[in-house]
C-alpha cells in the first residue's frame, strides 16, 4: 500500500512541511511537524496549501518567504532524500517541493500583474482579474540510453559530481514529439546519430519540475563530439568498466541497470514509481 497519497485533505490538524526553495526545514524528529503548533511559530508564510496524506494523517504545505533560523532546527536540501529516504516520503517531498515552487513562482498573473489566488480544492492558481488559470508546471524531458554493439554511451556534466557518467537527457522544445527531441539532443550534445528508439518508460523529477521520457536506442553513425558549455566528456562504456552511475532512484540507473540485466539474461529491474 502507498503511504503518501497527494490530494486535498478537508481536516484540521495533522502534519506540516515547511519548504524554501528545495529545502525543508527538519528537527530531530524528521520534516513533519505537528500543523498546529507549526503554526504558533508564526513563521513568514507565502503561502499554505493542502498536500495529501501521509500513513492517512493529512499533510500541509508551508511555503515560507525566507528560511527561518530555530532552535534545534536545520534546512535539509530534497536532494539529500535522493539516496536515504525510502520511496513514499521521497515522492511526498518532490510533490511538496514542486507544488511549493509553483505557489512561489505564480504569486502574480503573467498577463495582467493582478495578484493570483489559489483555488480550493484543485490545483491552480486563478487571476480574478482576467481569469487566468495557472496549473503546476511539468516539463517534458527525454532521457536515453545509446548502445553500441556491447558498449554504452554515457556523458557528464560539469555539474555532476567528481567521477559521475550518466545518460543524455535535455528539455522537450514546443513543436516537436518526444522522438524528435532524443534526435536533436543527441546530435547536439554529442553529434551522434541514432535509430531504433524504444520507449522504456517514465518518471517524475522534481529538479526542479521535469517528466521524465525514458529511451533506448541505438548508434546509427557519427563520431562523439561534445557540446561546449553542457558536455564535459561522453564516452562509449563497455559493461564490465563502468564509472560512477547516477543514483538508483533515478531513471537514468534504471536505463542502465534494465539494458545491463537483458544482456545478462536477468529479470527486469523495477523502475520506482
Ligand atoms: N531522473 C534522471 O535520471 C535524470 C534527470 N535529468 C533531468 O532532465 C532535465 C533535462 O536535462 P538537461 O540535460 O539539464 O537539459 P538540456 O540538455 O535541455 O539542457 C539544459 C539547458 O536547457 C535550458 N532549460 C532549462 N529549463 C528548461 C525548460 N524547462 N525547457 C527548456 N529548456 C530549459 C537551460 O538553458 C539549461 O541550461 C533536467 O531537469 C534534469 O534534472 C537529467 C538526467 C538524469
Ligand atoms: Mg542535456
Ligand atoms: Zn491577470
Amino acid at each position: 500500500m502507498q503511504r503518501w497519497v497527494s490530494g486535498h485533505p478537508q481536516e484540521s490538524g495533522g502534519w506540516a512541511l515547511a519548504h524554501y526553495r528545495q529545502s525543508f526545514l527538519a528537527d530531530a524528529n524528521g520534516l513533519l511537524f505537528p500543523r498546529e503548533w507549526l503554526r504558533r511559530q508564526e513563521l513568514p508564510l507565502l503561502a499554505e496549501q493542502p498536500l495529501g496524506w501521509f500513513e492517512g494523517q493529512p499533510v500541509h504545505l508551508f511555503e515560507l518567504d525566507r528560511p527561518v533560523e530555530m532552535p534545534g532546527c536545520s534546512w535539509q536540501g530534497l536532494r539529500q532524500f535522493l539516496m536515504g529516504a525510502e520511496q513514499d516520503t521521497f515522492r511526498m517531498l518532490g510533490y511538496a517541493t514542486q507544488i511549493g515552487t509553483w505557489l512561489r513562482q505564480h504569486r502574480f498573473c503573467g498577463s495582467c500583474g493582478g495578484r493570483m489566488q489559489a483555488t480550493a480544492g484543485e490545483r491552480m492558481m486563478h487571476c480574478p482579474n482576467c481569469d487566468l488559470q495557472h496549473y503546476p508546471r511539468l516539463s517534458p524531458s527525454m532521457i536515453v540510453l545509446i548502445t553500441r554493439g556491447d558498449e554504452i554511451l554515457l556523458a557528464r556534466s560539469e555539474r555532476f559530481p567528481p567521477g559521475m557518467y550518466s545518460t543524455l537527457a535535455g528539455f522537450v522544445e514546443p513543436g516537436e514529439s518526444v522522438e524528435q527531441c532524443v534526435h536533436r539532443e543527441v546530435q547536439e550534445e554529442v553529434g551522434l546519430q541514432v535509430r531504433d528508439l524504444q520507449y522504456v518508460g517514465s518518471q517524475g523529477w522534481p529538479f526542479p519540475h521535469s517528466l521524465m521520457l525514458g529511451f533506448h536506442a541505438r548508434y546509427e553513425s557519427g563520431d562523439i563530439v561534445p557540446e561546449p558549455g553542457e558536455i564535459e566528456d561522453a564516452r562509449w562504456f563497455s559493461p564490465d568498466q563502468l564509472p560512477m552511475l547516477p543514483p538508483p532512484r533515478s531513471i537514468s540507473r534504471y536505463l542502465i541497470d534494465l539494458y545491463l540485466a537483458r544482456r545478462s539474461g536477468l529479470p527486469d529491474p523495477v523502475l520506482p514509481d
